[in-house]
């Protein structure tokens, strides 16, 4: 069971922080839950928000503005942590890349890393138990998220097919292989076999689909994000893969912004809007 440790009211959403012992990850875990239906009994379909490297399940929460959406499109939004915190292993908060805070939403296999950094298990299997416990959902799904986020969300619902209703990012690493954070990580986390990669790949995962496993994908992505023109991102290599296998992908490349929560604030109601649309079919 997950402990309440706070509970604000915002916009009339219910803004909850709780913490719960993780047995997949080994550690205790904090996580944070935006309800847009606070004060009915009504149940409602849940968002996944899937953080980027160096933040907790707090970014979201305070920097998002995402209150007076979630009321009114009635989705709950969860907001878990990006890596295992209640555990110290030698290495993990030497670079803000690789590490506490920079789990990248996959099962480690190195030995090192593999007993406690599992964000793939925890994410697609006892976080979603544990809200079902926590919240009043009618047990639909949508996955959003931002940067190491985003390639999270994309790959995640891209290898859980008929979990997700509907999947959005925000300057999403989309191709994690070809790029120096995703090289760094899985090199880390999963060693030096690339075809162990491609599993946590939205790009190579796309490439291998055999029909479009979506009616649309939102990406939203500054052009004056300093990540996207160093070539962290690739939206153009994921968007080529989804024209492959005839997956409609809404690419917007958003003039002017950049990558941070003020980029994510302007366009985080277009994002719960897309998800609520296919959450109420
Ligand atoms: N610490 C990095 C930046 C890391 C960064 O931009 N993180 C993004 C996700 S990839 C973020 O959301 N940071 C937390 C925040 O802005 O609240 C740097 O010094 O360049």
């Amino acid at each position: 069971m997950a402990r309440l440790l706070e509970s604000k009211k915002a916009f009339n959403a219910e803004v909850n922080q709780y913490e719960h012992n993780s047995p997949t990850l080994g550690c205790v875990m904090k996580f944070s839950v935006i309800n847009g239906g606070s004060g009915s009994d009504e149940k409602l379909p849940v968002i996944y928000w899937l953080s980027g490297l160096t933040c907790s399940d707090r970014n979201f929460i305070e920097k998002a503005g995402a209150f007076r959406a979630a009321v009114e499109n009635r989705v709950i939004i969860v907001c878990p942590d990006t890596s295992p915190r209640g555990v110290d292993i030698e290495g993990d908060s030497e670079s803000w890349d690789f590490g506490k805070g920079a789990g990248f939403y996959l099962n480690a296999t190195q030995p090192k890393w593999a007993a406690n950094y599992k964000m793939y298990d925890y994410v697609t299997n006892e976080l979603m138990e544990i809200i079902e416990q926590t919240v009043k959902t009618n047990g639909k799904k949508a996955i959003m998220g931002h940067s190491m986020g985003g390639h999270g969300a994309l790959t995640i619902a891209l290898r859980n097919p008929g979990v997700y209703t509907s999947v959005s990012a925000f300057a999403p690493i989309c191709n994690p292989m070809q790029c120096p954070w995703g090289n760094k990580a899985f090199t880390g986390y999963l060693g030096d076999d690339q075809e162990q990669w491609k599993a946590y790949d939205a790009t190579e995962q796309m490439k291998g689909m055999k029909a479009a496993p979506f009616d649309d994908i939102l990406i939203d992505v500054g052009d004056k994000d300093n990540f996207l023109t160093a070539g962290q991102l690739l939206p153009e290599n994921f968007k080529a893969a989804c024209d492959q296998v005839g997956q409609k992908c809404s690419l917007r490349m958003q003039p002017g912004y950049d990558h941070s929560y003020f980029f994510i604030a302007t366009f985080i109601e277009d994002h719960i809007k897309f998800h609520k649309q296919r959450l109420a079919n």
